[in-house]
């Protein structure tokens, strides 16, 4: 029998191929996405990592299972402390100090997709919160591992070569292995309605997932900007 979290790839998959072919995902592969997005969304990135980390503590705290503790305390120090490291890396080689960060105003898709992932610990149950967060797990490691699948072999330097290490990552695997467990164990023990709800929640949760690239390739401004 097929689990949920096949079902929900399946009914998603339009979607994740949208945003493994989105230029941003393109022009990171080949190493020619322009610098001032790549650091656009780094910028947007070390804001959704802080709500990102803050769902993921909440669902530990909401776990009935508490072998499920550990693995989401866990993913919530890494969103916190290790991609950071990461996005500090990358701080430095483009010389982005604390001042050009802060000028980079938090983006409409940002604020959105974070505010989802906060309002969905807040309100929803635990299966509809861990559906929501298994996507930004998911997608990440679909995009890394199918982007350096495709580079096989061939190799001048790509700048954005530790991002996509990062995500293709045999670590960050299995973290996507241990939350598809939790998330279709959540979905065998619920009803039909939460499991519609949890569908919902995934699909929303993958849809921001593009929109974050998207957001990022446009420089995302907000439209009111101008009437301040
Ligand atoms: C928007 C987004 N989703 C998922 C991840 C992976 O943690 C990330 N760094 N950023």
């Amino acid at each position: 029998m097929t689990g949920f979290c096949d079902r929900a790839w399946q009914h998603t998959v339009k979607l994740q191929q949208a945003s493994l072919t989105h230029p941003f995902n393109e022009e990171l592969a080949n190493g020619s996405l322009p610098a001032d997005r790549f650091q656009f969304y780094l910028a947007q990135d070390a804001r959704y990592l802080v709500g990102f980390g803050r769902a993921l503590s909440v669902a530990a705290a909401r776990t009935p299972d508490p072998a499920d503790l550990p693995f989401f305390a866990g993913a919530a120090r890494e969103a916190v402390v290790v991609e950071r490291e990461l996005h500090e890396g990358y701080f430095q080689r483009f010389g982005l100090g604390q001042t050009e960060l802060d000028a980079i105003e938090t983006s409409p898709t940002c604020l959105a997709y974070t505010s989802y992932l906060l309002a969905t610990a807040q309100t929803d149950g635990y299966p509809e919160l861990i559906a929501a967060l298994l996507p930004c797990f998911w997608v990440y490691h679909y995009v890394g591992s199918s982007i350096l699948r495709q580079q096989e072999g061939n190799g001048p330097e790509n700048p954005y070569q530790a991002w996509i290490d990062t995500y293709a990552d045999e670590d960050f695997a299995q973290s996507v292995d241990t939350c598809k467990e939790a998330v279709d164990r959540a979905a065998a023990a619920g009803d039909e309605a939460t499991r519609e709800r949890m569908l919902d929640r995934f699909t929303r949760a993958s849809e921001y997932e593009w929109m974050f690239w998207d957001s990022a390739y446009r420089l995302e401004p907000w439209p009111t900007a101008g009437l301040r």
